[in-house]
């Protein structure tokens, strides 16, 4: 049934256009050998949001935002940020015009402290260029504001002790939030964070969440690619479903898991996400579609999670 969302244009669906975008991609496809690994006739991001970008293994996530950072070249597709056109444009210009990502496995450079980290997260920097680095006083003023900015990002990340250590010293998940930190050291107006949560220790999760919505708070547009569903249902004002490519479905995350396309795209995949416990107001679909057709056909092999019997798998996503 068609509905309307204050974020959309329109009615709610695959590639609907938003009241206020930050992003808007057009036919944008990345093939690999025989495979369509990104096919995405359109799709727009909303500005000041938080978006979750969900979809299988091999959905084409990583890809996209591969694409829309520079990191990777799309055999066709355009796509702007902001109103500026940024197809074709090399990663670093990426990052200038306001845009940065992070990297699913962290790119932290471990022989570098956690304080020159950070400081290679300043964009623009004057003494950078030939001219001005040859005159102290016009790059040593930036030089203090970057190392200010760093400070107080480590202070409210919660690394500030460890501004001195090689970066090669940090846990995984302390790596995550420096990453992030460094990310933000160009004040981007849009983040793009690849699976935040990984690797991460509960006990770092819940600083995580509460950085990212403070990042919203700040005004700053997040999209996040994550298959912990948890923190997919927790934060996110806005829901863009992959598979095979394609955007399948989108929607506020209490509608859009209860979308057939979606329990399609992940029981189709034979996804190990934990979808389970997402619905704590009654039945998950997705649990009980395994289950009619554990019924329909007992003696056939059992569908998703990780190919356990549709009981064990109920087991499983408790875990
Ligand atoms: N450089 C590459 N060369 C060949 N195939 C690739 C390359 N990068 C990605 N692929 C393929 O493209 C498809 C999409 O991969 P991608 O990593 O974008 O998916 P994803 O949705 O991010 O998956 P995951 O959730 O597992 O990270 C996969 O089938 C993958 O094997």
């Amino acid at each position: 049934m068609p509905t309307a969302h204050p974020l959309v244009k329109g009615e709610v669906g695959p590639g609907c256009a938003k009241v206020d975008p930050i992003v808007i991609a057009d036919s944008v496809t990345r093939q690999f050998g025989g495979l369509k690994a990104v096919d995405v006739d359109h799709l727009e991001i909303p500005r000041g949001k938080i978006t979750a970008l969900i979809g299988p293994n091999g959905a084409g996530k990583t890809t996209m935002f591969n694409l829309l950072t520079g990191f990777d070249k799309p055999n066709t597709g355009t796509w702007e940020f902001d109103g500026k056109s940024l197809a074709g444009v090399p990663a670093f210009k990426v990052a200038r015009s306001g845009m940065v990502r992070t990297f699913q496995l962290t790119k932290s450079l471990g022989r570098l402290s956690v304080l020159q980290n950070m400081l290679l997260g300043a964009t623009d920097q004057k003494g950078e260029k030939l001219f001005a680095s040859l005159f102290r006083p016009l790059w040593k003023k930036q030089e203090e504001e970057n190392t200010a900015r760093a400070d107080d990002l480590l202070a409210r990340f919660k690394l500030d002790a460890k501004r001195e250590d090689y970066a090669a010293s940090l846990s995984g998940g302390q790596r995550k939030l420096l990453e992030m930190a460094r990310a933000l050291m160009s004040k981007p107006q849009l983040i793009m964070l690849d699976e935040p949560m990984a690797g991460v220790n509960p006990a770092l999760t819940q600083s995580l969440l509460g950085h990212i919505k403070n990042l919203k708070e700040d005004g700053t547009s997040v999209l996040f690619v994550e298959h912990d569903m948890h923190m997919v249902m927790h934060i996110s004002d806005w829901v863009v479903v992959m598979a095979e490519g394609r955007v399948v479905a989108e929607g506020p995350p209490e509608t859009v898991m209860k979308d057939p396309a979606v329990i399609d795209a992940y029981l189709g995949a034979h996804h190990d996400t934990d979808l389970g416990e997402l619905m704590e107001d009654g039945p998950n679909p997705v649990l009980e579609a395994e289950r009619k057709a554990h019924e329909a056909h007992p003696e056939a092999e059992a569908t998703g999670y990780g190919d356990t019997p549709p009981a064990a798998g109920v087991e499983e996503t408790k875990r």
